[in-house]
């Protein structure tokens, strides 16, 4: 007992110096876990944002995404989180007022002041990418295309943000961005799984990506893209098609049948009873059927309807040419095109259009989708526009071109077959995400893919907390 009291009474515990140690003990590793969460303040912010203007042939649209500002390099974590239509036309249609296609912007980016947190603005990249639009207006009138993207850029530049400039993407950029989009946002890249293909179809252009695995990109280096994403190398095959997009494949589509300059035309590819006049000049007015322009015609043209799919597909094939090809293979007009391979998705238009037909379900089988589409362009016009009051005209007036537009694209164009068209999915989103090349372009141009496997996922808040805390008490001891 007397052994045990001594002890007790030496135990340095008592003594107020090591009552005042622990005291300051305690206030140390509180300080230094409060210095450890503020200095990780950007922890408090959570999320980083990036704003891409796509500026379409037909509207511009914005788009604004979001991600964990710690988790920059981590796939699937960047989300789309806002979107904003601009009122109006493309921008190429600006080309004799351009400072309109600048002011047309604005209402789109006041809404994306107030969507992304005031704290982050100046340092948010805002880009801005023109596709098949302003590619034909470059080529017709390179003047006024710079005059356009001039106006765009001073309009741009009044913003906060961290403006990144305005550019023509390349077909094959346009293609390739529409491939990483899709892929990353199915978290295929990161796991290496095999990739999705993508059907881009846009009212002046049209673009075709897909990795093929018995083709290495040498035969046409043109349609070739290699990536190296997550340590996983890509040879993908990709090709845009000027002038097939929806809108000009239909310029092109009335242009033959007015080569003569008829006064009357009688167009199996809209509905019976549709009935307009339209102008000469207004319909050649683009590079893409400006040539055939016939020599003498009245101003104007009627257009009517006669509803016949067969016969509309019979003219839309004589837009594509099918006998020149230098390669062991092709698509059409003589580009080549590597065996068909993988799932795809197809959006923009595509969807647009089939989600309209009620024909996004691929597994119809290829002759019902054939019959189904038949009939509605066999229904009469009074009555198609009766069934749909909601519809915008121009849209409802085109429908039954484009379905088959479509069908002829992808069955004689790039080859689907019965077996093949299956494969495609006619998607609008994905996880929340339009589909499009908007995602992949700044996921490129902020380097938000590596090109090799991250080594090893970062440490979670709480861990980086909890082992700030360790540290202090282990030191004391
Ligand atoms: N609701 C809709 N129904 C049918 N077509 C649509 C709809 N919304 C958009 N589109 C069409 O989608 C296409 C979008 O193309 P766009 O991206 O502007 O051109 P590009 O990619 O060739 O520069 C246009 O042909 C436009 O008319
Ligand atoms: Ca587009």
């Amino acid at each position: 007992m007397s052994a045990q009291r001594e002890m007790k009474e030496k135990n340095p515990w008592h003594t107020p110096v090591t009552i005042i140690i622990t005291v300051i003990g305690v206030i140390a590793i509180v300080a230094l876990v409060t210095v450890g969460v503020l200095q990780n303040k950007p922890l408090l912010q959570k999320y980083k944002y990036g704003i891409v203007l796509d500026a379409g042939s037909s509207h511009t649209a914005l788009y604004i995404y979001e991600w964990p500002a710690e988790k920059d390099n981590n796939t699937g974590r960047v989300e789309q989180i806002h979107s904003c239509k601009v009122k109006g036309p493309g921008i190429s249609s600006y080309a004799s007022t351009p400072l309109k296609a600048g002011e047309s912007l604005r209402e789109c980016m006041q809404e994306a002041e107030q969507r992304v947190p005031r704290k982050r603005h100046h340092e948010t990249p805002l880009y801005l990418g023109a596709t098949a639009g302003m590619r034909l207006l470059n080529m017709e009138d390179s003047a006024a295309s710079n005059k356009v993207f001039q106006a765009v850029e001073e309009a741009l530049q009044k913003f906060p943000f961290a403006f990144q400039g305005a550019r023509i993407l390349s077909g094959q950029e346009e293609g390739a961005f529409g491939w990483v989009t899709v892929n990353y946002l199915d978290d295929r890249l990161k796991q290496g799984l095999e990739t999705t293909g993508a059907l881009d179809l846009g009212g002046a252009s049209t673009q075709i990506s897909f990795v093929s695995d018995n083709y290495d990109g040498s035969e046409s280096p043109d349609n070739s893209v290699t990536f190296r994403l997550y340590g996983n190398g890509y040879n993908l095959y990709t090709h845009s098609f000027l002038c097939y997009g929806k809108d000009q494949a239909l310029r092109m589509t009335l242009a033959q049948q007015t080569l003569s300059g008829p006064r009357t035309i009688q167009d199996p590819c809209f509905h019976a009873g549709y009935n307009e006049t339209k102008n000469y000049s207004v319909l050649y007015d683009s590079p893409c059927v400006s040539k055939r322009k016939p020599q003498s015609a009245p101003a104007t043209f009627i257009h009517e309807g006669k509803g016949n799919f067969q016969q509309c597909q019979e003219i839309i094939k004589r837009v594509f040419n099918f006998t020149d090809c230098k390669f062991s293979q092709c698509s059409f007009n003589g580009v080549f095109q590597p065996l068909l391979q993988g799932p795809f998705g197809a959006f923009s238009a595509y969807y647009f259009v089939m989600n309209f037909l009620n024909l996004t379900d691929t597994s119809i089988p290829l002759e019902t989708v054939r019959d189904k589409l038949s009939r509605y362009c066999a229904t009469p016009w009074h009555q198609v526009v009766q069934q749909h009051p909601g519809v915008k005209v121009k849209y409802l007036a085109e429908y039954c071109f484009s379905g088959t537009y479509i069908l002829t694209l992808l069955t004689e164009g790039y080859n689907f077959t019965s077996w093949s068209y299956p494969k495609i999915k006619f998607i609008k989103k994905i996880k929340g995400s339009d589909a499009g090349w908007t995602l992949g372009y700044m996921l490129n141009l902020t380097n938000m893919i590596p090109a090799e496997a991250p080594d090893s996922p970062p440490l979670p808040y709480t861990g980086y907390v909890s082992i700030v805390t360790l540290l202090a008490v282990t030191h004391k001891h």
